[in-house]
């Protein structure tokens, strides 16, 4: 399994708890990270420095992260996408760091298409999983990773489901109604309108984690410069609560959609 994301952090944040649970299944699990993330906000303030408005270093700060919430996820392999601090963070849209000669969204589409198709040829992933074509809420390195992820797959051959990572509407409006509740939470709880959610009608695939989502919320804990955990729930720098529901969300969007209701992998015959 493949799991391809844009920043340190995504692959926590979306897909955590359904890494460690197939990690710990018995699958081999690996993440493709397109970017370092270097041009993210800095929650700590003692950390505030490695900026990319001032020392420019959090780049390398975050490959430490990701490779602590790895530990905790237990996957088998990651991949920076054509190596560490090949392709950099393109910022959010309209910023000017989306005009950085090095930015992911700036880079040629067919190089990094390529660098992609190399680690498929290398891993030979049954099953490849990133973002829907809004990349979940509309970053553009999310867009460009769910673009190339997409071209790989079709010229790849080799790939029998690709998946869109999503947020389940109903289950992220409980989990709202829940922290609403809840008064020791630290952070701003939203209304349901503002968390960017996928129709449960489109919804193909509901991944149990339950049991998985103490090593989500170690994972969550490992990104300490983008993310806070709090009771139940996380918040990213914006101080926007978000829930983190007992199962994690899916589109199939390519491959034989019996069996797979509940399980990436279910009914797959063998290789
Ligand atoms: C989850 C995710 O994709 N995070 C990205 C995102 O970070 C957000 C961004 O800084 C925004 O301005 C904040 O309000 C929000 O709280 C952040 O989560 O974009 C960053 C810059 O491209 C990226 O480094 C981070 O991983
Ligand atoms: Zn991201």
């Amino acid at each position: 399994m493949l799991f391809v994301h844009a920043h340190p952090d995504d692959e926590s944040i979306t897909t955590g708890g359904t890494i460690a649970r197939y990690a710990s299944e018995g699958a081999h699990v690996a993440v493709v990270t397109c970017t370092l993330g270097e041009e993210g906000e800095i929650i700590p303030p003692e950390l505030d420095q490695l900026g990319s408005w001032a020392g420019d270093q959090l780049g390398g700060y975050r490959i430490a992260e990701l490779a602590e919430a790895g530990a905790a996820l237990g996957w088998a392999e990651h991949r920076f996408l054509g190596g560490a601090g090949r392709w950099r963070d393109s910022g959010m849209a309209g910023t000017q760091a989306n005009e950085h000669p090095r930015a992911f969204v700036r880079g040629c589409f067919d190089e990094q298409v390529g660098q992609l198709l190399s680690v498929f040829e290398e891993l030979r992933p049954e099953v490849v999983v990133t973002y829907d074509a809004v990349g979940g809420y509309g970053h553009p390195d999310h867009i460009r990773a769910h673009e190339i992820t997409t071209a790989a797959v079709r010229l790849a051959g080799g790939v029998r489901r690709l998946f869109h990572t999503v947020s389940s509407a109903e289950a992220t409006a409980r989990g709202l109604a829940d922290l609403r509740r809840d008064e020791k939470v630290p952070f701003r709880v939203p209304s349901d309108e503002e968390l960017p959610v996928t129709p449960d009608a489109d919804i193909t695939t509901r991944v149990d984690i339950a049991a998985h989502r103490k090593a989500k919320f170690a994972a969550l804990r490992a990104h300490r410069t983008q993310v806070t955990v709090g009771p139940d729930c996380f918040a990213l720098s914006n101080g926007i609560a978000q829930p983190v529901p007992h199962t994690e969300f899916f589109v199939l969007v390519h491959g034989p959609s019996e069996g797979a209701e509940t399980d990436l992998l279910g009914g797959l015959p063998p290789c």
